[in-house]
């Protein structure tokens, strides 16, 4: 999916290549963490993916593709596969949430249908339901955040670069994006995240490439941060304090959390872990014990903004933690008498009793400081039983609207011309437009299609009033012409 063969990138001026003879090849559906040094060479790394830079030497493959061989103007076609998520986010500020989503469909020409059934559907996976109307400046960071995951993954790219995603976030809200990112690594898309942030790296257990000085010095499926870097026991030493009671669904996600070093490090090719060790082991508890605890409170304040807001909690997230809860061990605590929450919940609405019984959970748990309702960690059981990730809208792909117009008025049977629509009417289609009796509405400009009419067989050429120079090729209709002379 992504192959670096011996690269080497050297900037002018500098004395020591950014990334020093590279060779690293990236499996399709891999989590990979790129790790080191601030300027070791990690957005140097992500920058040559993306096809923004070009090595010094050496070469690259993205999705089976030469970069090389890739000409600058087929580069944006090329980045129609990839994502982007940076620290600073980069949102549009004039423009609001679903304008800022829309934008990156809109400038690769998705239909008007398109945008209207994928924005809405992305925003609602990233946890934005309903916030499309707001501006940039009135989203706190982690939204923002979401924001621009969403933009980045709206239009289903093969591999998502994320560069410090959580770099400008609080441990809090940093937990809840690397949820999203996990969650959608888990529907297929390919991630490589850049971050210095070992607290994330050493709970999620993914692959780790270690940059140092531009060279890889380690390169080690499911890793900590460092070498040896493993989870911590924070989950026993928050979770561990709470009586053991009946596994609830609520606090099942905390017992996931501890599940998820086993669960979710298994290898997608099954390849035996290799390391090539360059440090000593420095696994942070404290600050895995914060992660844990932030994405608990995370959570807990999402869950409340949507009980003030009316909102149904996303199905999927509490599907998640409700499936977990079934198969994970768990020591946690059974909120008040009464209040158990049932294992699976209503796909569209949380019912009030459900949501009664949340609250009850958050509010047992923010009262006795032990636990609110955490994220989810997502398994990889959850995510065979998970629904699909991305819609598949009913669009036209890769046309714009008036693209879809011309190939409408290339497909739909048509008349000749009339000698006054050809005199005359050309502009309006008046003559068309009265015969029309399909209600179907023609390009603009053009007349529309009558359906009964006994279509003469036209070619493209001449029905958008083209011709090709040396005629049209016999049963070819889509054929690329020139102009009437
Ligand atoms: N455009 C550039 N021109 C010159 N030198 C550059 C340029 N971009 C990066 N470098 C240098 O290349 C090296 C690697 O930089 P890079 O930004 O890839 O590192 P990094 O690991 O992403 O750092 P950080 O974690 O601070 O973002 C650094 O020495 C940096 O100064």
């Amino acid at each position: 999916m992504i192959r670096f063969d011996s690269v080497t990138k050297s900037y002018p001026g500098q004395t020591r290549p950014a990334l020093d003879d590279i060779t690293v090849e990236i499996l399709r559906g891999e989590f990979v963490f790129l790790v080191g040094a601030s300027g070791s060479g990690k957005s140097s790394f992500l920058r040559l993916i993306l096809k923004e830079d070009r090595p010094t030497a050496g070469r690259i493959h993205v999705l089976g593709q030469d970069l090389r061989s890739i000409s600058t103007r087929k580069v944006p076609y090329f980045r129609r596969n990839l994502g982007v998520v940076f620290q600073d986010f980069r949102l549009l500020s004039n423009k609001n949430v679903f304008e800022n989503v829309a934008f990156a469909l809109r400038v690769i020409g998705k239909s008007r249908g398109f945008v209207q059934t994928a924005v809405p559907e992305t925003l609602k996976l990233v946890g934005l339901d309903g916030k499309g109307k707001r501006m940039p400046h009135e989203l706190s960071g982690g939204e923002q955040q979401r924001v621009a995951i969403a933009r980045a993954i709206v239009n289903k790219p093969q591999i998502l670069l994320a560069d410090e995603p959580t770099g400008n976030l609080d441990p809090v809200t940093s937990a809840g994006i690397m949820t999203l990112l996990e969650r959608i690594n888990a529907s297929g898309t390919t991630v490589v995240m850049a971050t210095h942030e070992a607290g994330i790296v050493d709970q999620m257990q993914r692959r780790v490439i270690e940059l140092s000085s531009g060279e890889v010095v380690r390169d080690e499926r499911s890793a900590g941060y460092a070498v040896g870097g493993t989870l911590a026991p924070p989950v026993t030493s928050v979770v561990g304090a709470i009586p053991a009671d009946d596994a609830v669904a609520t606090d099942g996600a905390a017992a996931a959390l501890a599940a998820v070093g086993a669960e979710s490090s298994g290898d997608a090719d099954g390849a035996e872990a290799e390391t090539i060790p360059i440090a000593a082991s420095t696994t942070d508890d404290a600050t895995a014990d914060a992660l844990v605890a932030s994405i608990r409170a995370e959570e807990a304040l999402h869950e409340s903004e949507r009980a003030s807001s009316g909102d149904a909690v996303p199905i999927e997230t509490t599907d998640a933690a409700a499936s977990v809860a079934e198969t994970a061990p768990t020591t946690a605590k059974r909120p008040a008498a009464g209040k158990k929450r049932p294992a699976k919940r209503p796909a569209a609405k949380a019912g009030s009793a459900t949501k009664a019984s949340e609250e009850a959970a958050v509010d047992t748990a923010m009262d006795t400081g032990t636990v609110g309702v955490a994220a989810p960690k997502v398994t990889r059981k959850v995510m065979e039983e998970a629904p699909p990730l991305y819609i598949e809208p009913e669009a036209r792909d890769a046309v714009t609207d008036e693209a879809a117009e011309i190939t409408a008025a290339a497909t739909m049977p048509i008349e000749p011309l009339t000698t006054k629509a050809r005199k005359g009417g050309g502009s309006s289609g008046d003559a068309d437009d009265a015969a029309d009796g399909d209600g179907r509405d023609g390009p603009p400009g053009r007349p529309a299609a009558p359906a009964s009419a006994k279509s003469a067989h036209l070619t493209l050429a001449e029905r958008l009033g083209l011709r090709s120079p040396a005629g049209p090729r016999a049963g070819d209709d889509d054929q690329e012409v020139g102009p009437v002379k």
